[in-house]
């Protein structure tokens, strides 16, 4: 047993202070798990656009100060009272969906979007309604009841599951969030049929996940929206078999483009930016009588959607998804498990490796559009 066990432990974690400022390097508490809770010792963090979206004010839930963080992979330090499904020493992926099994939600195959915690989850306070976090005497919140810009965070059980131990934390910690996010969207969500026409706008790591996906489900066309044209490359080495960059065409509107490249529109479109002007785009772009577009993109808040209802009327179908609507829990071992078999690809998505004191770099490499994912490592 750890020497830690039932004791606060000081570590290292990146600190947002306050919003639009850079993260902090500080030295935090972090308090023993209470009862179904689980501490665990994180590996390596992903920096996802939810974390820069939040750091910069626009989530209608940001709470400061906060540690951010939600693409994490760790070791489990200890356990809190009546937890039985991890122990010290297993490797974990952390949940930003929990699975409970047990309400309304688990218990519908129709979503994934678990309800036990979410209330608490979105205040900053584990379900008990307090915080593990303090730093130079003050609470800090947790974020999307995961945290792990620190070296150590606690967790809900049920916002935690096991994985193979010898898949590297370092690569694994993807799946928490962009890669699972974008392949299950194509999947699970849209359930992108063989033969059909797609169109991924933003081709960040969730979007390359998108193409991904929709290459596994035998898609025919792939085409890839992004303003950055280094994205092109990129894109094809994941699935794509068309790019197309919108600033080529200034006097056409994007969803004229891809009605005109694909015989009156898509089967299915996705939103990975998190722009309603792009969302519009497209839903416009998808075919009249049946083109489904899924929004993936998290849009500032405030912000709001729109489209011309006849677009509807005349069969165009809107969704969004989260967490590319898997099950967590169950789901997530699962895919930690294809890419060990190499059925998956997530050592692809690694553009940066980056050390905790450099996190601030990665989301400068972010906004530069220069990076895929930064992984950062304790
Ligand atoms: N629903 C969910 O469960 C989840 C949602 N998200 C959300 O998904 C979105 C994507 O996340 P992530 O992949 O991490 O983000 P990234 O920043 O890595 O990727 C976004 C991409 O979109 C490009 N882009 C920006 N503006 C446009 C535009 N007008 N037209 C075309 N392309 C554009 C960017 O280009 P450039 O390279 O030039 O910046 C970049 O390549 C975010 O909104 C994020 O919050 C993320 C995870 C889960
Ligand atoms: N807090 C925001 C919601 C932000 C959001 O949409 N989060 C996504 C995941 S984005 C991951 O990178 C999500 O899954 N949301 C599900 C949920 O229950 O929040 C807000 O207040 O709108
Ligand atoms: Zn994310
Ligand atoms: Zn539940």
């Amino acid at each position: 047993m750890a020497d830690t066990v039932g004791k606060p432990i000081e570590c290292r974690a990146a600190v947002a202070w306050e919003a639009k400022k850079p993260l902090s390097l500080e030295t935090v508490t972090v308090d023993p798990p209470k009862a179904g809770e689980v501490r665990l010792k994180v590996v390596a963090t992903g920096v996802c656009h939810t974390d820069a979206y939040t750091l910069d004010g626009f989530d209608p839930e940001g709470l400061f100060p906060v540690i951010l963080g939600h693409e994490g992979g760790g070791i489990v330090e200890s356990v809190g009272d009546g937890v039985t499904s991890v122990c010290p020493g297993d490797h974990v992926i952390p949940l930003y969906v929990p699975q409970c099994y047990e309400c309304k939600f688990c218990k519908s195959p129709k979503t994934n979007l678990c309800q036990k915690i979410r209330l608490t989850q979105g205040k900053g306070v584990m379900p008990d309604g307090t915080s593990r976090f303090t730093c130079k005497g003050k609470q800090l919140s947790h974020f999307m009841g995961t945290s792990t810009f620190s070296e150590y965070t606690v967790v809900a059980e049920i916002s935690l599951c096991k994985v193979a131990p010898e898949a590297p934390l370092d690569k694994t910690c993807l799946l928490g969030c962009g890669i699972s996010t974008g392949y299950g969207a194509a999947l699970n969500t849209a359930k992108v049929e063989p033969g059909s026409v797609c169109a991924v706008w933003g081709l960040g790591a969730v979007g390359l996940a998108v193409i991904m996906g929709c290459k596994k489900a035998g898609a025919s066309k792939i085409i890839g929206v992004d303003i950055n044209p280094d994205k092109a490359i990129i894109a094809s080495e994941f699935g794509a078999t068309d790019f197309v960059n919108p600033k080529d065409t200034p006097d056409k509107p994007i969803q004229q483009v891809i009605i005109e490249l694909t015989d009156g529109g898509c089967d299915f479109t996705f939103e990975c930016i998190g722009s309603v002007a792009t969302m519009r785009a497209a839903l416009e772009s998808c075919h009249k009588g049946w083109g489904v577009s899924t929004i993936i993109g998290v849009a500032a808040s405030g912000q709001e959607i729109s489209t011309k209802p006849f677009q509807l009327v005349t069969g165009r179908v809107w969704k969004g998804t989260a967490f590319g609507g898997w099950k967590s829990r169950e789901s997530v071992p699962k895919l930690v498990d294809s890419y060990m078999k190499g059925e998956l690809k997530v050592n692809e998505f690694v553009s940066h490796t980056l050390k905790i004191d450099e996190i601030n770099k990665a989301f400068d490499l972010m906004h530069a559009g220069e990076s895929i994912r930064s992984v950062v490592n304790f």
